[in-house]
C-alpha cells in the first residue's frame, strides 16, 4: 500500500518518541485545557515579570522556530509569583504556529485552535545555568500567551521585519532593546500545570503559566512566520510552515486556574 513519506526535511512529533522515549511520559505538553475542569486556587501568587529592554541580545532561526535572546547572567528580567517560588530569569521568547490561520497554537481551550503561541522561557536560579535548570523537575517557567487573527499588531512589526534577515537555520542577527511586556495581553489571569518542552529533548522540567486572554496579530503578520526555513545553508530547501506539538495526555494531572 502506498505510505505516506515524511517530508525530507524532518521527522514531526510523532516520530520522536524512537529517539527521545519520554514523549510518552506522564508530564508531557503541550494539554488540552478544559476550563470547566480547572481547579481556581486562590493561594496562587499574582504573576510578576519585570523585563528589562536592555537585555535584549538577538534574535535567531534554531530550525524549529525562531527565538529573541537575552542576557541572562543577572536578574534583570524575572519572572516571580504565580504558581512558582523564587526567581526565574528570561532566557529567550519564541512561537509555534501552523500551515492555516486554523492551527498553529500548541495548547488548547476546550478543542480550540489558535493560530499561534509565544512561549517566554525562564529558568529557576536555584540552578547554575539554564542548562542544568532544563533538566530539573522545577527548572523552567514557560509563560504562554495565545495569537488569535484579528487586527494588525503593531508591537509584533519589529520581530517581522527581523525574519528576512534569519531565512536559514542557524542565522542569527542583532536584536536589541525589545520589552516582551509589550507582547502580553492586558489581562495575566493564567492556568498552570507541570509539563514539559514541547520538542526535543522535551525534558519533564516546565511550570507552564498559560495566560487566558489571546493577543492579536493579522493574518498576513502571521504568515511572515511561514516564510522561515528549516534547513540550513547548502540542505535542501524545506519551508518552516508549522512547528507546533499537538495536546499530549493529561495522564491524571490537575490545571489550576488563577481567576475565577
Ligand atoms: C538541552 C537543551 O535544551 C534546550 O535548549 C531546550 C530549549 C527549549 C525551550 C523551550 C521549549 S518550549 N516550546 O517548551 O517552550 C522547547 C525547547
Ligand atoms: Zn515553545
Amino acid at each position: 500500500a502506498f505510505k505516506w513519506r515524511l517530508p525530507a526535511c524532518v521527522a514531526g512529533p510523532a516520530e520522536w518518541h524512537r529517539e527521545f522515549p519520554i514523549a510518552n511520559g506522564n508530564r508531557q505538553s503541550p494539554i488540552d485545557i478544559v476550563p470547566s475542569q480547572a481547579h481556581h486556587d486562590p493561594a496562587l501568587k499574582p504573576l510578576s515579570l519585570q523585563y528589562d529592554p536592555k537585555t535584549t541580545i538577538d534574535i535567531l532561526n534554531n530550525g524549529h522556530s525562531f527565538q529573541v535572546d537575552f542576557a541572562d547572567g543577572t536578574d534583570s528580567s524575572t519572572l516571580k509569583g504565580g504558581p512558582v517560588s523564587g526567581t526565574y530569569r528570561l532566557r529567550q521568547f519564541h512561537f509555534h504556529w501552523g500551515a492555516n490561520d486554523h492551527k498553529g497554537s500548541e495548547h488548547t481551550v476546550a478543542g480550540k485552535k489558535y493560530a499561534s503561541e509565544l512561549h517566554l522561557v525562564h529558568w529557576n536560579t536555584k540552578y547554575p545555568s539554564f542548562a542544568e535548570a532544563v533538566t530539573k523537575p522545577d527548572g523552567l517557567a514557560v509563560v504562554g500567551v495565545f495569537l488569535k487573527i484579528g487586527a494588525p499588531n503593531n508591537h509584533l512589526q519589529r520581530i517581522l521585519d527581523a525574519l528576512s534577515a534569519i531565512k536559514l537555520k542557524n542565522n542569527q542577527t542583532a536584536f536589541s532593546n525589545f520589552d516582551p511586556k509589550i507582547l502580553l495581553p492586558g489581562s495575566l489571569d493564567f492556568w498552570t500545570y507541570d509539563g514539559s518542552l514541547t520538542t526535543p529533548p522535551l525534558y519533564e522540567s516546565v511550570t507552564w503559566i498559560v495566560l487566558k486572554e489571546p493577543i492579536t496579530v493579522s493574518s498576513s503578520q502571521i504568515a511572515h512566520f511561514r516564510s522561515l526555513h528549516s534547513n540550513a545553508e547548502g540542505e535542501p530547501s524545506c519551508c518552516m510552515v508549522e512547528n507546533f506539538r499537538p495536546p499530549q495526555p493529561l495522564k491524571g494531572r490537575v490545571v489550576r486556574a488563577s481567576f475565577k
